[in-house]
């Protein structure tokens, strides 16, 4: 085990001016687990089957990235993504980063992958919620030739290459979550690591996201980005201050991805790790096997809250063309009589199609609170 805690430098990676206040003792917070690279690279069994049991329930652990050089690559170039995130954000004006535009379709999947985007600008010009770049894998490599694909003229070359090198090696992360999860779920042939290879065009992307600090004693809206599950095979967050929430282990749950106010806990960001989450594809792909992860931000905690909030974040998701449909496995539990025939009636979609079909629904999540002038204030 790395060395983890309160210390800013980890395994030589200086993070101390990204922690400008640390996170505030005494508030309600999930305990994640955590969970070593190197145990899993050296594909020790109890390793595998601890991933299997977080990904199960809540769908969240910390993959602790200081015990193996892969991790610490990794965690390095993912810092320097963040402060890249905070040079872009703050320096440009909002015309400028519009320069960089958004498209609807990210090798068909209909889905938010390119370009920078925020919903609302205040009278002081600042974002409302958040902001954020996306950077889609397929076409920064060229595995994918779409041709509304164009970066924008501010980006530096060697910022094209961090953003590269940070893919490339959230892509191997991401696989060796993947090879631990195919031991414990005796997946043959590598076959989830077959649906996440970095050269076969997916709607993978890495997330650049600012959410502005602002007064915590304004009477202003606390939440930042709605509750939500991923449509992603699984998330690598780095985040250094608080913000993110889930669900506490006896969550009151509502409805689809609702549960009570009281039921949100913070998580406490840990140097040197990521924080993974499920997604909904593979919650789909084992057929409930694992479980995609509920979660919401709301604004920086207490001390933390004048600070802007940056995260990034590494997303795997199928090739384009994977049919999404269960796994094969002794421990994937088959389809049912009557969602086969469901099935039947209804051609297996492609990933790409899947996507496109999930990500219509979380785009009009703000619009409806808005609607209802709904307002979050949190007492802590
Ligand atoms: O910024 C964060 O902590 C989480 C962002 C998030 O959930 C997302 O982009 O899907
Ligand atoms: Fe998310």
């Amino acid at each position: 085990m790395g060395s983890l805690g309160e210390k800013y430098v980890v395994a030589g990676v200086d993070m101390t001016d990204l922690y400008p206040v640390p996170f505030p003792d005494n508030l309600p917070t999930v305990e994640l687990q955590t969970v070593s690279v190197a145990k899993l690279l050296s594909h020790d069994e109890q390793e595998s089957q601890r991933i299997f049991a977080f990904c199960k329930d809540p769908g969240f652990f910390l993959l602790d990235l200081t015990d193996h050089p892969e991790g610490v690559r990794l965690l390095q170039d993912a810092t320097d993504c963040c402060r890249l995130a905070k040079k872009l954000f703050t320096s440009l004006t909002i015309d400028q980063k519009r320069e960089y535009k958004t498209r609807s379709a990210g090798g068909g999947a209909g889905i938010f992958d390119m370009g920078y985007f925020t919903r609302d600008i205040l009278p002081s010009g600042d974002v409302k919620y958040n902001e954020t770049m996306n950077f889609p894998v397929q076409d920064m490599f060229g595995y994918s030739s779409s041709p509304d694909f164009a970066l924008p003229g501010w980006l530096e070359a060697d910022e094209v290459e961090l953003i590269k090198r940070t893919m490339r090696s959230g892509n191997t992360m991401g696989n060796i979550v993947l090879s631990g999860l195919e031991q414990s779920l005796q997946i043959a042939n590598n076959k989830l690591q077959a649906a996440h290879r970095l050269e076969d065009p997916s709607g993978d992307f890495l997330r650049l996201l600012r959410y502005p600090g602002y007064d915590p004693a304004a009477n202003a809206d606390h939440l930042r980005f709605p509750a939500h599950k991923d449509a992603i095979s699984l998330g690598l967050l780095f985040t250094w201050l608080g913000g993110l929430q889930l669900p506490a282990v006896d969550a009151e749950r509502l409805a689809h991805e609702e549960i009570s106010e009281a039921s949100w806990r913070w998580a406490r960001p840990v140097p040197g790790t990521a924080i993974v989450n499920m997604g909904d594809a593979l919650e789909l792909l084992t057929n409930g096997a694992l479980t995609s992860g509920l979660h919401r931000v709301v604004r920086a905690p207490r001390e933390q809250a004048p600070h802007d909030r940056y995260s990034v974040l590494l997303s795997l998701r199928p090739a384009n063309t994977w049919p999404m449909t269960p796994l094969e496995s002794p421990v994937i539990r088959p389809l049912t009589a009557a969602a086969k025939e469901a099935k039947a009636a209804a051609p297996v979609l492609t990933c790409a199609e899947w996507g496109a079909a999930k990500l219509k629904a979380l785009g009009g999540r703000f619009t409806e609170r808005e609607q209802r002038k709904e307002r979050l204030n949190l007492k802590d």
